[in-house]
Formats: C-alpha cells, sequence, structure tokens
C-alpha cells in the first residue's frame, strides 16, 4: 500500500523540473508554500464536511485530495514520506493515551 504513496513522491520530485502550465504540481511549487497551505486547508475542510454528512465515498475522494496536497508540501519541504510512514511505525502499537503522558512528563 505504501508503495503507492513512495510512487507518487518520486513524480512529486521530479515535477520539481517541470514547468507550471503543464503540471498541476510543479504549479503549486511554483505559488509557493501559501499557495499549498491554502489548498492543504480547503482539502481538510472539505474532509470534514463529507465526514460531517457521513458520506463514505465523499469522504475517501477527500481524504485523497488531503493525502495528495500533503505529499506536496512535504516534497516542497525536500522531505520524503518514507519519513512520515516511519514515525507512523515508530508509533505503531503505542497507545495515543499512553504517548501523551510520557510527553507531559518531560
Ligand atoms: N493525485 C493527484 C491529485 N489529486 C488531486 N489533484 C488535483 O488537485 C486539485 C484539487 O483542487 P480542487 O479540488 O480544489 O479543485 P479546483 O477547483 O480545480 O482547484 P482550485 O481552482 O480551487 O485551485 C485538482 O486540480 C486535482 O486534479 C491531483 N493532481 C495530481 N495528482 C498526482 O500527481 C501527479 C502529477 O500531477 P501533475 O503535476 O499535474 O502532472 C499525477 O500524475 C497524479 O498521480
Amino acid at each position: 500500500m505504501s508503495d503507492t504513496l513512495q510512487k507518487l513522491m518520486q513524480v512529486l520530485n521530479q515535477r520539481k523540473n517541470a514547468d507550471a502550465e503543464s503540471s498541476y504540481v510543479a504549479s503549486l511549487y511554483t505559488a509557493g508554500t501559501d499557495k499549498i497551505l491554502k489548498k492543504l486547508g480547503e482539502e481538510a475542510t472539505e474532509t470534514i464536511i463529507a465526514g460531517k454528512a457521513g458520506d463514505k465515498d465523499q469522504i475517501v475522494y477527500e481524504t485523497a485530495d488531503l493525502w495528495f496536497h500533503s505529499m506536496v508540501l512535504l516534497a516542497h519541504n525536500d522531505i520524503d514520506v518514507d519519513n512520515v510512514l516511519k514515525e507512523l511505525d515508530r508509533r505503531f502499537g503505542l497507545s495515543g493515551h499512553d504517548e501523551k503522558a510520557s510527553r507531559s512528563k518531560k
């Protein structure tokens, strides 16, 4: 499954040399961080609206948009998606309650 994310990451990195006219991703890089963050905010909002409506198809569609734009933000900052996958692996099996409690003790 993460293979899809890794393949998409490769494309996002290749788009750093692409023309903004022909590539949506390149147009986001050209527009810069604020545009990418704006899209991310819009997609998060659209995901929330879909979640509120309980529309399963729309939740899937909007979550894909949200993940995609999150990955554009990663690529724009030269961060590989593997870093996020590794962080999720690190957290695997660790209760969110326990993790939060360990942070508040520091
Ligand atoms: N997965 C995606 C993907 N998901 C969503 N989108 C685009 O993200 C945009 C989402 O914006 P909105 O939903 O707000 O739609 P919009 O109204 O057209 O956008 P605005 O006018 O509000 O800016 C749309 O243009 C979608 O087509 C994506 N664009 C590209 N990809 C992947 O990225 C690759 C590279 O894309 P290009 O750089 O365009 O070749 C593609 O081959 C795909 O694998």
